[in-house]
């Protein structure tokens, strides 16, 4: 058995780690980590893990996890996971980190849309953990920057077209929403169940940090400077994020040979449905499972390409991703661990 370790496994993406990685059968959790529960067993954090684990937490300090395990996932706010993961490294440990710290590959970028970086000497390492577009490099990755929930959906939402040059690369929309777990455990206002239930609003108006990570990733595919309008919502659901995608078409296409290009990018990708004709992405039909679902169509009335994902923030949004990503990293079959269907209904 690998043995692997959860910093931060107090929090939304930590806990579901643990449930995943907990029906892995070539891994086994060595430690998990939480600074204000320290001591604490996971159990009483989250009863739905009574009588099956026994994991108690050990404080925030890297050195038990490092020491105990091959694998680290660092489920932490971005900042903290800076703070630790040279140290883990460091220990000889490879790391799978949950948070943008090591997303961005130009440091002013990240200053600017986050802060300061600390440890900025190891971004030219870290592979951007996307399976669908990085699977080679993230075999041999040391520390492996886990996508934003987002960005996950979007990039496999339009990277067909863009790769193609379908699409104006300029002139991109994404409309997106979310389940209120992608805002984490801990306590906040804009969190409480009133000021979330029966309500619908946009937020980070053309200023989401996830804006400059989904450019990046696009304009790497694109082999073009990409420019995207990128609008996140906040749902009154617990899990799912749906990205509706719009752009201007370039040239001669119809909803067939888009299809078609879809079918045959996505036709050995385990994690990505493109979905029947005529049958669109749900939040629904993906929650608890680490499929993206897609579809798409061609308006020809406003020469508009529609392309629609859903997936769970949580599994491929998220700690689902991080175990495909550990799976290649290992040499294990990419689908370990992973094969559950959705919870529907
Ligand atoms: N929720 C989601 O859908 C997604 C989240 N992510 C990213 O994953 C990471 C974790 O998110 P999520 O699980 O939602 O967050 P939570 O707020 O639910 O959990 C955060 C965890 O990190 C610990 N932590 C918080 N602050 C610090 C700190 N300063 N130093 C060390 N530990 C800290 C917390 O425990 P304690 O404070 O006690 O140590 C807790 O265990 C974030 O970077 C997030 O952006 C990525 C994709 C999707
Ligand atoms: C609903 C909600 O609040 N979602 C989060 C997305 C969390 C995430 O994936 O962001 P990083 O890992 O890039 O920090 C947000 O918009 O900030």
């Amino acid at each position: 058995m690998v043995k692997v370790s959860v910093m931060g496994a107090s929090g939304y993406t930590g806990v579901e780690l643990v449930r995943l990685l907990h029906a892995h059968p070539e891994v086994e959790i060595a430690c998990v980590t939480a600074r204000q529960n320290a001591g604490e067993e996971m159990a009483s954090l989250f009863p739905s893990l009574f009588r099956e684990i026994d994991l108690v937490c050990e404080g925030g300090d890297p050195a038990r996890p490092a020491k105990e395990s091959d694998i680290v996932f660092t489920a932490l706010p971005h900042q903290a996971a800076m703070e630790v993961v040279p140290g883990l490294l460091e220990y000889g440990s490879r790391v799978v980190d949950l948070s943008a710290d090591y997303r961005l590959r130009d440091v002013d970028v990240y200053r600017r849309w986050y802060q300061e970086h600390t440890s900025a000497d190891l971004l030219p390492e870290a592979v951007y953990g996307l399976p669908e577009l990085n699977r080679d490099q993230v075999r041999s990755a040391r520390l492996v920057a886990n996508p934003g929930c987002y960005p996950t959906s979007v990039a496999l939402a339009l990277s067909p077209l863009l790769r193609e040059k379908l699409i104006d690369h300029r002139t991109l929309v994404a409309d997106c929403k979310s389940g209120t777990s992608g805002a984490g455990r801990a306590a906040k206002v804009g969190s409480l169940f009133c000021e979330v239930n029966e309500g619908f609003k946009p937020y980070g108006v053309g200023a989401h940090r996830h804006t400059p990570e989904i450019e990046q990733t696009l304009s790497a595919v694109a082999g073009e400077d990409v420019r995207l309008t990128f609008t996140p919502h906040l749902l009154p659901i617990n899990r799912g994020i749906l990205s509706t995608c719009y752009a201007l078409a370039l040239g001669d296409v119809d909803t067939t040979s888009l299809r078609s290009l879809y079918q045959q990018t996505y036709a050995s990708e385990r994690f990505v449905r493109l979905l029947p004709q005529g049958s669109w992405p749900n939040v629904s039909n993906v929650r608890g499972s680490n499929f993206c679902d897609i579809n798409l169509m061609f308006d020809a009335r406003t020469n508009r390409v529609i392309v629609v994902a859903a997936i769970d923030n949580l599994v491929k949004g998220a700690a689902g991703q991080a175990v495909q990503n550990m799976n290649l990293m290992l040499g294990f079959e990419e689908s370990l661990g992973l094969t559950q269907l959705a919870l529907f209904p």
